[in-house]
């Protein structure tokens, strides 16, 4: 295997995205880059369209218009499993592990890059074995790199929600992805749990050197963790920008307070 060999991660594009339900448009002509290697958070109200666009990102949704290119090569109509295979891998908000060890759902995580056919598997043919092995080491890698290594055999069952949440992250590393799409990663956690998770997100992304385009309600971890911000509201972009610059951006300021400017917030 040579799933470790640096790759300067490609820049995720996304120009003019547009999605509508019936009626209502989830998102109006959405753009935004996440620049290779790069943190970039995806922030708004509630029914912004962040999800939306996850969804667009990662293959479960065919925008109406508008299109998603990663380096080169187009994503927009593919299907999710050719997308993930691009090296795009993404966690979801809502799943939180509960079945099996932590090194059986990290080996699910590797299954998609196994090379070894069911019958060399099932035979134990020393080559299958060799591959077996490997994967093993490597998701105990991911393991320790994402704080769960003293956990690697214990059923996630009796792991914290924090730890729990962060198998579904070290799952989605053992793709060996050049892009991370991590949704809402801290929803639910303690503040103690927060802390360690965007410590572990900060050290993956120095190791791996992944484009990570981040979701996430926190704006204490997204103003930390973000290189780029986008915000959205009601689909539409409305601030573009560092963590510091959309912070102060009027439009953000309404959009999340309800109120015009700093200057009237205080007021
Ligand atoms: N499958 C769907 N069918 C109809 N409307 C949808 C569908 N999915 C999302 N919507 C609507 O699209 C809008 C954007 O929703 P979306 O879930 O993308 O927002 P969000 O920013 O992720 O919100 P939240 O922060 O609450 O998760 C909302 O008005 C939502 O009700």
């Amino acid at each position: 295997m040579n799933d470790r060999t640096p790759v300067a991660p490609p820049a995720l594009d996304v120009r003019d995205v547009t999605v509508r339900f019936a009626g209502l448009t989830a998102l109006d002509g959405v753009s935004f880059t996440a620049a290779p290697g790069s943190l970039h958070a995806l922030i708004g109200p509630n029914g912004a369209g962040k999800s939306t666009c996850f969804n667009v990102l990662s293959g479960l949704c065919r925008p109406d218009a508008g299109t998603v290119t990663l380096g080169d090569t187009e994503l927009t109509r593919l299907a999710p499993h050719r997308i993930a295979a691009l090296g795009v891998a993404r966690t979801f908000q809502n799943i939180v592990t509960t079945q099996g060890t932590v090194a059986d759902n990290l080996m699910l995580g590797r299954h998609a890059k196994s090379r070894a056919g069911y019958a060399a598997s099932a035979l134990r043919l020393p080559s299958a074995v060799r591959e077996q092995r490997a994967h093993l080491a490597r998701a105990r890698e991911i393991a320790e790199l994402t704080g769960l290594g003293h956990h690697f055999d214990s059923p996630v069952g009796l792991l914290s929600y924090g730890d729990r949440k962060r198998v579904e992250l070290a799952r989605a590393l053992c793709l060996e992805p050049r892009v991370l799409l991590l949704d809402e990663p801290v929803a639910g956690m303690n503040a103690a749990e927060r802390a360690r998770t965007a410590d572990v997100v900060r050290e993956l992304r120095a190791e791996l050197g992944l484009t990570i385009v981040l979701v996430e309600h926190d704006m204490g971890l997204v103003m930390r963790l973000a290189d780029d911000v986008t915000v959205l509201d009601f689909g539409r972009t409305i601030a573009h920008g560092t963590p510091d610059e959309v912070r102060q951006d009027p439009e953000v300021l309404r959009a999340y307070l309800g109120t015009g400017t700093q200057e009237e917030e205080a007021a």
